[in-house]
């Protein structure tokens, strides 16, 4: 039996700006067990990046966490043991791998710092730890590469060095912020099929934070949408897009012209995402849905169950 790793129930999280108060996440629930990739998906500013920072403790210091919490083994995370959690039990790999790695330390020394923070392996057995790390994420001639600097590498190499420093202490969960734009369709599809295999070989969990739908379908064992701080949609990946509750997991579906299509390309969805500061309704679609009522928007918006793993945020879901 699968067992749950994370849990992140009920989270709220504003922004305290000079503009006003941005309400960022609002009531966002939801699991990944161990051997599972939940996949992320959004429009851009729905509120993908400020979740999975949360989940890693590295929220911006404006941030507040109004309510809810996050569990991690059955455990709250506490801000205090974050520093060391991250990158042993939880990793992250960023969008652009060029700019998260130090560009004048040679790439087997960057995944030895983070074995050295987070290991008792010391001298010549920290070397070896961090070939085979380079090894498992098949980057070829590792002990070449080893002695290599980022600059020497392709934009899906040093993906692969990325990910390959956020596994070196083997973590449960890795968390995947778009980690194949930027890169060709075949260095995209090298690099997602490798984190399945590591998932599948190791029973680690991921999540995968992405605005490529086809992506998340393709890769991803459940998906949850996300529209202006909520978790609208929650489903088996197998689900989509045929059993598509929301109007707004629905619409997004629907505009994708080809299987290669892109969130960022469409720009068929009326309307827009609503300001966050301020007064908000209760279903932060209304305004642009074509199925709203004159209940939607009384407080408050309620979950409804299709079955054991399809939950849709919506009074009326299709
Ligand atoms: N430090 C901050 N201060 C104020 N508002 C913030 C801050 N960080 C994020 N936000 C707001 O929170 C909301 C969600 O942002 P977030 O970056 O999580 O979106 P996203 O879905 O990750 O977008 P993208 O796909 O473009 O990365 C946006 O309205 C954004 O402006």
């Amino acid at each position: 039996m699968t067992k749950q790793l994370l849990s992140v129930q009920d989270l709220s999280i504003d922004f305290l700006t000079r503009r006003g108060r941005v309400q960022a996440l609002e009531d966002v629930s939801f699991t990944v067990s161990e051997g599972e990739i939940l996949g992320i998906v959004g429009e851009s500013g729905s509120g993908k990046s400020v979740l999975s920072y949360s989940i890693m403790g590295l929220s911006d210091k404006a941030a507040n966490i109004r309510s809810g919490s996050i569990d991690f083994r059955g455990v709250p995370l506490k801000p205090e043991k974050m520093a060391d959690l991250r990158g042993r039990e939880i990793s992250m790999v960023f969008q652009s791998p060029r700019t998260a790695l130090n560009p004048i330390r040679k790439v087997g020394h960057q995944i030895e710092d983070v074995l050295r923070r987070h290991t008792p392996l010391r001298g010549k057995v920290l070397k070896s730890a961090a070939i085979e790390a380079l090894a498992r994420v098949r980057i070829p001639d590792p002990e070449r590469r080893y002695e290599a600097y980022p600059f020497e590498m392709s934009g899906g190499m040093c993906q692969r060095v990325m990910i390959a420093m956020a596994l070196a202490c083997k973590p449960a969960l890795l968390i995947c912020d778009e980690p194949t734009t930027g890169l060709d369709v075949t260095t995209q599809a090298v690099i997602m099929d490798l984190v399945r295999d590591l998932v599948a070989e190791t029973k680690m969990a991921a999540i995968l934070i992405t605005h490529d739908l086809a992506l998340a379908g393709e890769y991803c064992d459940r998906i949850a949408v996300m529209h202006a701080g909520h978790i609208v949609e929650v489903a088996q990946s197998r689900s989509f897009p045929n059993e598509l509750k929301h109007p707004y997991t629905e619409r997004l579906f629907a505009a994708l012209p080809s299987a290669a299509a892109n969130l960022s390309e469409l720009a068929i969805i009326p309307g827009s995402l609503p300001d966050l500061r301020g007064a908000l309704p209760p279903c932060r679609y209304i305004a642009r849905c074509e199925r709203a009522k004159e209940d939607c928007s009384l407080g408050p918006l309620p979950w409804t169950k299709i079955d054991s793993d399809h939950l849709v945020r919506c009074r009326y879901p299709k």
